[in-house]
């Protein structure tokens, strides 16, 4: 990856009478612009994702995506949807003056630049996507109800713990009720074990720090409630809309580049390998030696590969 950078320019932008967009640029100012879709939904942007690009070739515009990160209102759920996202990009991008631009995110990341590239392939020079997600029940179902689990027994038992054994059949349905509780202690104990969750399941070895985040109030607390109102709502689309053959085809003409890791336990394989039956054109590779996070080495080193050669399109 390339070494960190700072933003040349941050901002915000009204994208509603109740939202507002934090957003940031980095690299070069005249470079290839290049928008990165973060994780979660709900997960904000992450500085050292700034290091996929090269900074003297890519205009870099990170940003925090309703109610996450310095974003406003935190953790606000209202006019909140998959949709509202989609154009909210279409908003930063006319807001920076932006013709055409690359389409970078991993995990829902992954699943934001399908839905955006599927509504405006115009505006879409290429797709980096790692971690493939396109939220269908199934996909849900195995990591929040029952097939993670098997893989991560102990941990698997914090994030039942906060959950009445009453409720434990429909665990999202369970969490929504404790994420959208009045008490705040509720609230924030099961923000902490949801979000817990995900941090240690994302890397084939567990990252300590990584976890560590998950401890962060106000962090989990809008990580756990956006994602969670995402589930409970499969998205906002059909099930398996992303991958529906006609979404797929107003897509084939990008070029896209797909990294997976092997034992990616958050995301698993099979949603991206349903990606490349669909889609026969893209660059597909399956890391052998990693899980779901961009931070694998295996998986950072393909992403850094994908985003330099694009980088003069
Ligand atoms: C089910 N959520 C997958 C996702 O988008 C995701 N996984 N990890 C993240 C963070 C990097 C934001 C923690 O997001």
């Amino acid at each position: 990856m390339y070494p960190p950078i700072e933003p040349y320019e941050t901002g915000k932008l009204k994208v509603s009478e109740l939202h507002t967009l934090y957003y940031e640029l980095s690299g070069s100012k005249d470079g290839n612009p290049v928008c990165l879709n973060a994780g979660g939904p709900g997960g904000g942007a992450d500085e050292q994702d700034r290091s996929f690009f090269n900074p003297t070739k890519y205009k870099i515009v990170l940003f925090d995506q309703r109610g996450a990160g310095k974003s406003t209102p935190t953790a606000c759920l209202e006019e909140n949807t998959t949709w509202d996202l989609v154009k909210d990009l279409e908003r930063v991008r006319e807001h920076l003056g932006v013709d055409k631009w690359h389409v970078f995110g991993g995990s829902w990341g992954s699943t934001l630049s399908l839905a955006y590239a599927q509504a405006h392939p115009d505006r879409v020079k290429t797709l980096v996507l790692r971690g493939i997600f396109t939220l269908r029940k199934s996909e849900l179902k195995f990591f929040y109800q029952e097939g993670a689990s098997h893989l991560f027994p102990e941990a698997w038992d914090d994030f039942t713990a906060p959950i009445p054994e009453a409720e434990r059949h429909d665990m999202m349905l369970a969490y929504h009720a404790q994420l959208t509780s009045v008490d705040d202690e509720t609230r924030i104990r099961a923000a902490k074990a949801w979000s817990k969750w995900e941090m240690v399941t994302s890397k084939l070895y567990v990252d300590p720090k990584q976890i560590a985040h998950a401890e962060e109030d106000v962090w989990a607390n809008a990580f756990a409630r956006i994602e969670n109102h995402y589930f409970v709502n499969d998205g906002f689309m059909r099930d398996g809309q992303l991958l529906d053959q006609q979404e797929i085809d107003k897509i084939r003409h990008i070029p896209c580049t797909v990294v997976q890791g092997r034992y990616d336990v958050v995301c698993p394989a099979t949603t991206a390998w349903a990606l490349k039956k669909v889609w026969p054109e893209i660059e597909f590779h399956i890391v052998p030696d990693a899980g779901h996070s961009s931070r694998e080495p295996g998986i950072a080193a393909l992403l850094v590969k994908a985003t330099d050669k694009y980088a003069d399109i």
